[in-house]
């Protein structure tokens, strides 16, 4: 094939691209590097005008780095393109690395420089995709990183990444960009074999190539499966989430994890974790939820266990699970309580009468504190207020937020309004009112819980 026909082949094949992409105003990222000028000169052959605006951030992280995003803008203008060159501080303080710290500054430009509804093209094609399956081999990555970079996919709100290139080869580029005397920026960076994608580049491919002659397409190729089995795992575990019944948001019934193996379950909890727009639990931790829910399994044991990263917190107990960021205890000083108002408690809790009451009780409040007796409706003797709260299967995030209600003779009235004593029940009968109490993780009476 001649370069030529190269050229052709590339704007076929962007052609069909272009027809399927998602609506929206379109971007291109463009470095003035050999990939994103022949994507600009391609999309700009194949565009109507003003359809096409090149972005290209400056990371500031040379000399000539203004130098050359002066050529850029001279390229677009000789394209007759539209051109945003966006500044940025590369902030390696984020513990990323080079690479990774340009590459938030880059698309955090991106993000700011464009419309919610972005189509953000990018130029990479199969030998990246190659490089990034083995780094993230050799970052020691799960299938779900070695799945590599998608050809389409949602970024920051409704905007979209787009690499229609992502299947080519890179000769094919070179060939268009020989055959349209297109001139290109060599950034030296690329050939810097202190960058763990350089040295693959350059060191490792080549290696591969002399026994493989297509080890990129077998390698792009390996991570084109990774990437629709790790597609149809997140969509199992979006549809397995669905099923546990939501009490709310934080907290779940699992009964139907039961049983899952520890990656399916890790599928489960990061679906979840990413609904909540919380970060990702590392394997090791996935692992270890997964040892503790098998032990649990078949006990009827009161225990509950909790496991903690990065600031956020899953609790099990039973059949429950609460994912949230973690909420310490009631903290409450004894307080007194008339009854005619709803009496607020720290956190956001509330104890009330409904309907109101006209007279003044002399009522206490109080947290729990342990040991705590009361006298049950239609008992003689006391029970404690511990185990009855374990019977009632009221999980420890609740029990640790419940209020405790007390008359002046220190008798225990009620816990919350879950449990509450002969004589106080006995006296909302007389008065013809309810005690109600609204905890901030309270689900007992949310739908889809059964008793
Ligand atoms: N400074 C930049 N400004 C805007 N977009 C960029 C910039 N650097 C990279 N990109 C986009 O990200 C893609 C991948 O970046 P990468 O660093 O792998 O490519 P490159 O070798 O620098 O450039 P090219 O892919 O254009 O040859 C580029 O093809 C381009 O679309």
């Amino acid at each position: 094939m001649n370069a030529r026909s190269h050229g052709a082949m590339v704007l076929d094949h962007l052609r069909a691209r272009l027809a399927e992409r998602p609506a929206g105003p379109l971007y291109l990222g463009f470095s003035g590097g050999l990939d994103s000028c022949v994507l600009a000169h391609a999309l700009a052959r194949l565009l109507p005008p003003g359809a096409l605006s090149l972005l290209h951030v400056d990371h500031q992280l040379h000399a000539d780095s203004a130098t050359w995003a002066d050529r850029a803008e001279r390229f677009a203008q000789r394209l007759g393109v539209g051109f945003r060159r966006l500044p940025v501080q590369v902030n390696r303080a984020a513990g990323l690395g080079l690479e990774g710290a340009a590459r938030a500054a880059r698309y955090a430009a991106f993000t700011e420089a464009t419309p919610p509804d972005a189509l953000i093209a990018l130029a990479h094609h199969r030998q990246d995709q190659a490089e990034t399956l083995l780094l993230q081999l050799m970052r020691g990555g799960g299938s779900g990183a070695m799945a590599g970079m998608r050809a389409l996919r949602r970024f920051s709100d409704q905007r979209w990444i787009w690499r229609p290139l992502l299947d080519l080869d890179r000769s094919r580029l070179r060939a268009y960009a020989v055959a349209e005397q297109i001139d290109w920026l060599e950034d030296p960076a690329n050939t810097d074999l202190g960058l763990d994608r350089n040295w693959i580049r350059h060191r490792v491919l080549p290696v591969l190539s002399e026994r493989w002659p297509h080890a990129d397409r077998l390698l792009s190729s390996a991570a084109e499966r990774l990437r629709a089995e790790s597609e149809d795992r997140e969509r199992l575990a979006e549809q397995r989430l669905a099923a546990a019944a939501t009490l709310a948001p934080e907290v779940r019934r699992w009964p139907v994890w039961n049983g899952l193996d520890r990656f399916a379950l890790g599928e489960v909890l990061r679906a979840w974790c990413r609904r909540l727009g919380f970060a990702v639990p590392p394997a090791s931790l996935i692992a270890r939820l997964h040892q503790q829910l098998v032990a649990s399994a078949d006990s009827s044991a009161d225990d509950h266990f909790r496991l903690i990263w990065s600031g956020y917190e899953l609790r099990c107990y039973r059949d429950l699970l609460r994912l949230a960021e973690p909420s310490p205890p009631l903290q409450l000083s004894d307080c007194d309580w008339s009854g005619l108002e709803p009496c607020d408690l720290p956190g956001g809790g509330r104890l009330s009468l409904e309907p109101p009451v006209t007279a003044a009780q002399t009522w206490r409040v109080s947290a729990r504190h342990g040991g705590e007796r009361l006298l049950l409706p239609g008992r003689t003797h006391h029970s404690s207020l511990k185990k009855c709260l374990q019977a009632l299967g009221l999980p420890p995030w609740e029990r640790e937020q419940i209020p405790l209600l007390w008359n002046t003779d220190g008798e225990l009235l009620a816990a919350g309004d879950v449990l509450l004593s002969a004589s106080l029940e006995a006296w909302l009968q007389r008065h013809q009112c309810r005690l109600r109490w609204v905890a901030a993780q309270k689900v007992s009476d949310e739908p889809g819980r059964a008793g």
